[in-house]
């Protein structure tokens, strides 16, 4: 008979669950994901069900790493929630398996493990790709994920100055009160990410907020925001001059748009045409169409050497949350990556 899971709450999981430890885990699982080989890594675009009633998306994402005998799955609900909203707008649980037998072994919040992972990675993606002498970091966006990258980029990296903005200031302002060192507090996006080396967009928009006519070139961007194929954070100059790096190339195709949506043709030439009998029909034609931007490369890739990190150039790191690699053992509970 198999035992009880183990139950680990928020607190626990908060208390368990270090950058220390995550970041080194990460590297090392996204290189090996980005290899390809299905006997080791088994991480399938997820599956996402649209509460279209409710402005809601519930997502299943399961994974499977057959050398340290991990099968979970997290189980995550996001909402584009009015401003100031008192409930999360992402939530999650996380189960893990027994992988000979079946049966679940823990059962884990999953908030704070998808707020520190996707903080942690994009932690990665900045120390591939930010500027050797960066200066400046901003965060778009006062929420859950710009908390989490707050704490973890000011804690890997020196910046002299961090600015935010958040789309009322007041919540810009109560973020930047629960904060320990001094951080700038910004009015408009254009004003925080002017000469910004590092910008980390973290909100809930589903159109462009971020130009790239504001973007210093050589910035590097976290984009973590936008993760259905119809919202974007970010410009077409932006998403097509960058370098753009993903965490999973089918996840990006999938879910970006970001991505999937800087092809589309924008502004069309209209002829006015008036037929045989004088009737007078009105033709669209493209005038300018555009390639979708291109991914240069995955971060795994760039972790295993399969593909260099042009820190040189603008680099964009578009994060969707594909990757998820926990592990706990149920009998010693501080053992969790
Ligand atoms: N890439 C990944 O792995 C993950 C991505 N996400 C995504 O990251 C984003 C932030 O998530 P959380 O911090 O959990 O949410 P949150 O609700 O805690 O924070 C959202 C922030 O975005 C701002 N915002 C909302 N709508 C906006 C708009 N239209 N324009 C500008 N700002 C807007 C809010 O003011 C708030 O500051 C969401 O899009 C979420 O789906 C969340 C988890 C993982
Ligand atoms: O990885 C994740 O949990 C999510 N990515 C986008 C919304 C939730």
């Amino acid at each position: 008979m198999s035992e009880s899971p183990v139950l680990l709450n928020k607190h626990e999981v908060e208390r368990l669950l270090t950058y220390d430890d995550l970041i080194p885990r990460l590297e090392s699982v996204m290189g090996k994901f980005s290899k390809r080989d299905s006997s080791e890594i088994i991480q399938p675009v997820r599956s996402v069900v649209p509460i279209q009633q409710h402005s809601g998306f519930l997502g299943v994402m399961p994974a499977y790493l057959a050398a340290e005998g991990i099968l979970c799955t997290k189980i995550v609900t996001f909402y584009q929630r009015a401003e100031g909203s008192s409930l999360p707008s992402t939530q999650a649980t996380v189960l893990l398996f027994h992988p000979e037998h079946g049966h679940v072994t823990a059962i884990m919040d999953g908030e704070a493990i998808t707020a520190k992972r996707t903080a942690a990675v994009s932690a990665i993606s900045a120390k591939l790709f930010k500027p050797a002498l960066s200066e400046v970091l901003c965060i778009l966006g006062s929420g859950q994920q710009a908390r989490s990258h707050y704490d973890v980029f000011t804690k890997l990296f020196k910046f002299k100055e961090v600015r935010v903005w958040s789309r009322r200031k007041e919540m810009a302002q109560r973020f930047v009160n629960d904060l320990q060192d001094p951080v700038t507090v910004c009015s408009s996006v254009k004003e925080a990410v002017i000469g910004a080396d590092v910008i980390v967009t973290a909100t809930g928009a589903s159109q462009p907020i971020l130009f790239g006519e504001w973007v210093k070139p050589g910035a590097h961007i976290a984009a973590v925001g936008a993760c259905r194929p119809d919202w974007r954070e970010l410009d077409d100059v932006l998403m097509r001059e960058a370098v753009v790096y993903v965490d999973s190339r089918e996840g990006a195709t999938a879910e970006s748009g970001d991505i999937i949506l800087s092809g589309v043709c924008i502004t069309f030439h209209q002829y006015n045409i008036a037929d045989l009998s004088h009737h007078r029909h009105t033709y669209s034609t493209p005038k300018s169409l555009f390639s979708q931007a291109e991914v240069f490369a995955e971060l795994g890739e760039v972790l295993n050497g399969s593909f260099p990190a042009r820190r040189e150039k603008t680099t964009v790191f578009k994060s969707l949350g594909n990757l998820f690699f926990h592990s706990c053992d149920p009998k010693i509970k501080n053992k969790m990556f």
